[in-house]
């Protein structure tokens, strides 16, 4: 498990602007502020994939460089992933993409556990490729359990990486026993889930505060 804050940076600077209640406002704010823990995530994850040597005609002469061996796709789920995904997509610029609409829907029981609905999917052959999940809320880790899971009929990607900003103690275990084949990219693990399934102290509802109460 990677986590982005475990040594100071901008990343603080970035993830306090996002929690902030006063600063939440700015609505274009909290988006790009997404957006760039998406590109540090990013490249943070780009040191670990394998290059290959290449080599780059200058105007003067070659210099040695080095390309990306694999393919990736970076799937995004609805609504709240879309800013995070835009982050990694302006680092991993020649990415495919996917798209799942998926939420956490209405209440199956009375300790008022929730059923993920999931109404739309799309996606490239993942066969060989490095797929990279982006949702930058990690909760119970349901949501991405289950769009993980439903992507796997487009193929079986050679390596998976898990990216969220915020996830929960809870939401992290769960991951790590049901998908422990993946690597999880954070940007800070808070201390716990709520009574709703809400991350404390988190910064709220991602979705809601990108785009508007639905
Ligand atoms: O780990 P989990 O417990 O599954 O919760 C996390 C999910 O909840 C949020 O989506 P939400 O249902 O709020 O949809 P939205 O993005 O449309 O707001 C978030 O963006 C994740 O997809
Ligand atoms: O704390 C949480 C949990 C799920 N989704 C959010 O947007 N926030
Ligand atoms: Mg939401």
């Amino acid at each position: 498990m990677f986590l982005l804050t475990q040594k100071p940076s901008i990343a603080d600077h970035y993830l306090a602007e996002l929690r902030d209640v006063n600063i939440q406002k700015d609505r274009m704010r909290f988006r790009r502020n997404m957006e760039r823990m998406g590109e540090l995530l990013a490249y943070e994850l780009s040191k670990t994939l394998t290059f290959r040597p290449a080599k780059v005609e200058t105007p003067l002469g070659t210099a040695p460089s080095r390309s990306l061996l694999q393919p990736i796709v970076l799937a995004t789920i609805l609504r709240a992933g879309v800013p995070m995904h835009q982050g990694f997509l302006n680092i991993f610029d020649s990415a495919d993409n996917a798209f799942i609409g998926a939420y956490r829907g209405h209440h199956i029981n009375e300790e008022e556990e929730f059923e993920v609905e999931m109404d739309y999917i799309t996606s490239p052959d993942l066969t060989g490729k490095i797929l990279i999940l982006i949702d930058p809320m990690l909760a119970t880790g349901r949501s991405m359990e289950k769009v993980y899971h439903a992507l796997l009929r487009f193929g079986i990607p050679s390596q998976t990486h898990i990216a969220s900003v915020i996830a929960s103690p809870e939401g992290v275990e769960f991951l790590q026993n049901r998908m422990p084949q993946c690597r999880l990219w954070l940007g800070a693990v808070d201390q716990k889930l709520n009574e709703q399934y809400y991350i404390v102290p988190g910064l709220g509802d991602a979705g809601d505060l990108a785009y508007g109460e639905k």
